[in-house]
């Protein structure tokens, strides 16, 4: 009766293992990111277990609960494998024997086995589970911390959403292996083991036949779960188009809305989740069928080998306890069998996930650091020089962004960058940053080549203003707290009245701990600008990177953020790409660039006189000017 039970529970225990596996095989099937690396899938195999060795390296810390989980292992395998010999003193002492007292002794003795099975089984499930958590949440936090300091163009060439799925996904693959199927498949090849030791000696004749059964349960198993697994693949990748097409839908709502194609949207996701289904549907079906053919035939041959067994009990050549002992080691072996088999799939799919995130703690920053950099000493000056730069994007190495690039900024100044879209006026200050570094020529901070100097340093003197504002899904006070972290309250509201913001703040309606929503979605532009402009202000660097802004922002606010710049520029080295006018005739020297050159430069009245780009930048600024004067 055990045993119909523990088969149920077997059964259950593997369609639920199929159901938590899917979400991971998705992410490996489909949203693999071939930059980073399409190894171990399927199609790699022979490497695939080596591959997952390296994640020892991250167990190695928590041996002692590793040890612990395996003896935990061993004790309940042990048990295991003499539940079988209680079942046959059972039968044999106490129903045959027809004696109370040896049923009492044996049922005593079979509790006690259960008291030691339960016990280790919470042990082993706990430590396991536990070690599968503690080193996936080791390798996320790895990841991330790679993640962050990787340049740049690494993340032109792999999309974020991908990178997400490395660090949920993946390493939620990895939990899954290291807390459960690890020690399943321990578990499983220590009980087939005992299970087959224990079945020769207690009847040969029918471990012939056992032997022989397992593979006929076995290979429709088999065949059938590799089709459930296929379908489990592609109900996710269903699953996953459902999900991205509604998240893509969610984020661009307003222009959905304003283009009035709700029901056209609704229509299209109707689709999408109608496909989901119909994969499902195919899935869940195959996924009946095996169950009732495995049922079918572990029942028919337990059948069998009851009749087989039966016959010899009946000829007086077996006694009742050892045939019950006999069912209950040959379940068990093919139990274990089939739990191998599965855990082995999944062990490869395992070793995918685990070469990704391999290569992916593997990638060095193409933004490298001397062992020993220079460090910034003098605090007061910021001089920059740009010597003969070239530059291309990775991405377009036959197209210069930036060349022949010379430039000298002294301390304290306002250089204006003046120039047509695409000039590479943002390009300039990507390079100040280090987000990228020249193919040629050399760019210096107070005479010491930007590559040798401390990327701290180099970056804490920088500060930066994006024409688009970048603010985190969080209040304002982490929002202007983030130009320095240690910064009081009291420099935060500063830094905030400083920046014109501090009013508009207020009035929020909780004030600084108001949430801005994603990307401060709850914010006007001009007021993201201004917030923006006061984590600069508490940053304090040394070189101020502006990129001024151009949208359309109401005189008012115009006016509020011109006024929060002029006070962040005083005393300060400032680079402004400038798109007003306003702006550069104030600046000491205006820049003017067109395709990466810079082909004029000099003060608002030289310029006019000499540059003819400039000139037409200035004529079609003052034209608009009219017209929006008209
Ligand atoms: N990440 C990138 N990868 C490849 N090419 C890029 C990248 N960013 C910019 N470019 C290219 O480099 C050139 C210079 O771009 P840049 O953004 O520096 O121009 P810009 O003068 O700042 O233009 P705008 O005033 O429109 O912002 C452009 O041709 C642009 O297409």
């Amino acid at each position: 009766m055990a045993y119909s039970l523990e088969l149920s529970l077997f059964i259950t225990i593997s369609s639920k293992r199929l159901t938590s596996q899917e979400p991971i095989v998705i992410d490996n099937s489909k949203t693999i990111n071939q930059p980073i690396s399409d190894e171990g899938s399927s199609t790699n195999k022979p490497k695939a277990f080596t591959s997952l060795l390296p994640i020892f390296a991250f167990i190695k810390p928590y041996k002692l609960m590793l040890a612990l989980a395996l003896l935990a292992l061993l004790i309940t395998a042990a048990v295991n494998l003499s539940l079988g010999q209680g079942v046959k003193f059972v039968i044999d002492s106490g129903f045959i024997a027809g004696s109370v007292e040896q049923l009492q002794s044996a049922i005593l003795v079979l509790i006690g086995l259960i008291s030691l099975l339960a016990i280790g089984t919470f042990s082993r499930f706990y430590l396991m589970s536990w070690l599968g958590e503690r080193v996936s949440a080791d390798i996320r936090k790895a990841v991330f911390n790679r993640i962050v300091t990787l340049h740049p163009s690494y993340f032109e060439e792999n999309r974020s959403g991908e990178l997400m799925s490395r660090l949920t996904t993946d390493t939620a693959l990895l939990q899954s292996i290291i807390g459960s199927s690890f020690s399943m498949a321990l578990r499983s090849v220590l009980m087939l083991i005992g299970g087959l030791v224990m079945l020769m000696v207690t009847n040969f004749k029918l471990t012939l036949f056992v032997i022989l059964s397992v593979p006929i349960i076995l290979i429709p198993m088999m065949i059938y779960g590799r089709k459930v697994r296929k379908l489990a693949e592609s109900s996710q990748a269903a699953i996953a188009d459902v999900g991205t097409y509604a998240g893509e839908i969610i984020q661009n709502i307003k222009v959905v809305q304003s283009y009035t194609h709700e029901v056209k949207e609704q229509h299209a996701f109707a689709d999408e989740v109608e496909k989901a289904f119909s994969v499902a549907k195919r899935r869940v079906k195959q996924r009946s069928t095996l169950i009732a053919i495995v049922i079918f035939l572990t029942f028919g041959a337990i059948s069998g080998m009851l009749w087989v067994g039966g016959m010899d009990v009946l000829k007086g050549e077996m006694s009742g306890g050892e045939l019950g002992a006999f069912v209950f080691y040959a379940v068990m072996v093919a139990m274990s069998v089939a739990t191998v088999a599965e855990v082995y799939g999944e062990l490869q799919r395992a070793a995918g996930s685990a070469t990704r995130l391999l290569a992916l703690l593997e990638i060095e920053s193409d933004i490298k650091e001397l062992v020993s950099p220079k460090v910034l000493t003098n605090s007061a000056q910021s001089v920059i020089t740009f010597r003969n730069v070239d530059f291309c994007y990775p991405s377009r190495p036959d197209s210069a962004a930036l060349s022949q690039i010379n430039l000298a900024i002294p301390t304290g100044k306002i250089v204006a960058l003046v120039g047509p879209s695409g000039a590479g006026k943002t390009t300039l200050f990507e390079l100040l940053q280090r987000f990228y570094d020249p193919q040629k020529g050399c760019i210096s901070f107070n005479d010491i080549d930007i590559t040798q100097l401390k990327l701290t340093d180099l970056r804490q003197a920088m500060g930066m203003v994006p024409q688009h504002p970048i603010l985190f899904s969080s209040d304002v006070w982490h929002n202007i707290r983030y130009g320095k972290p240690d910064a009081s309250d009291a420099d935060v509201i500063s830094a905030a009245k400083k920046a014109h913001a501090h009013e508009f703040i207020e009035q929020l309606p909780q004030g600084y701990g108001s949430f801005l929503g994603e990307q401060g979605v709850r914010l006007s532009g001009g007021q993201k600008q201004r917030i923006a402009i006061a984590r600069a202000i508490l940053k304090d660097p040394a070189v101020l990177l502006l990129d001024e802004a151009t949208s359309a922002l109401d005189a008012q606010s115009e006016y509020h953020v011109q006024a929060a710049l002029d006070e962040l520029m005083t005393n300060r080295t400032t680079l402004i790409i400038a798109h007003r006018l306003a702006t550069v005739i104030h600046a000491d020297l205006i820049v003017v660039m067109d395709q990466g050159k810079i082909i004029d430069s000099g003060n608002h009245k030289s310029l006019l006189k000499s540059s003819k780009l400039y000139q037409r930048l200035c004529e079609l600024q003052f034209d608009k000017a009219n017209d929006d004067n008209d």
